[in-house]
């Protein structure tokens, strides 16, 4: 994969280091960053819990769904989506024709370590946090390897050896 180019697009599930990653390697690739969520908060004014509290997940689906479609259109970019981005057809359909994808292939269990104490993803407030991490990953993880052109398997080695590998595996050198 040789594809410092065009836009770069980053799917997995929660806490598989989309947004932290993304903003990272955008930097390094002086490009600009956008994250979805992001994008819908500033346009909200409010956190992405309280778009769940007030709206449902149905209407953050929706919020969500524009901003894909508006950010993918945009040239040169490096996009973290949210972990459920993929489970619109049409959302799949703008990010896989618009730039390259990539899954960040993360195991339930070190996604659990990683968001165990985070209060800002409303689908983890729940009783088992890690039963909820392994139903999304059986449900989701076929639709980030159909949309995605290349995965970075992460296993909970630093953040920074992380890096490395994906940026080794966007310059072809892997
Ligand atoms: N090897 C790693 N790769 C990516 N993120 C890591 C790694 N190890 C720890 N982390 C941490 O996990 C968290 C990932 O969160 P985030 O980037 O918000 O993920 P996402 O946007 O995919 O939900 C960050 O706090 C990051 O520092
Ligand atoms: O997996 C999901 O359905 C979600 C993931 C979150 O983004 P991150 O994957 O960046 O945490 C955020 O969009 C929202 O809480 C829903
Ligand atoms: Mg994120």
């Amino acid at each position: 994969m040789n594809d410092m180019a065009g836009n770069i697009f980053f799917v997995g599930l929660m806490g598989a280091g989309k947004t932290s990653l993304g903003r990272q390697l955008a930097a390094r690739l002086a490009r600009t960053f956008y994250d979805s969520d992001q994008v819908i908060c500033e346009r909200t004014g409010v956190s992405v819990p309280t778009i769940f509290e007030l709206e449902g997940e149905s209407g953050f689906r929706e919020r969500e769904r524009q901003a894909i479609d508006e950010l993918t259109r945009l040239q040169g970019i490096v996009l973290a989506t949210g972990g459920g981005a993929v489970l619109r057809a049409e959302n799949r359909e703008c990010l896989h024709t618009r730039g390259t994808v990539v899954y960040l292939h993360v195991a339930p269990e070190v996604l659990f370590e990683r968001t165990r104490h985070d209060r800002n993803r409303p689908l983890l407030q729940v009783d088992d946090p890690l039963r909820r991490l392994h139903e999304l990953y059986r449900a989701r993880d076929p639709l980030y390897r159909s949309v995605a052109h290349c995965v970075l398997d992460v296993g909970d080695e630093t953040y920074f050896s992380t890096f490395k590998q994906l940026i080794e595996l966007l310059s072809g050198s892997h």
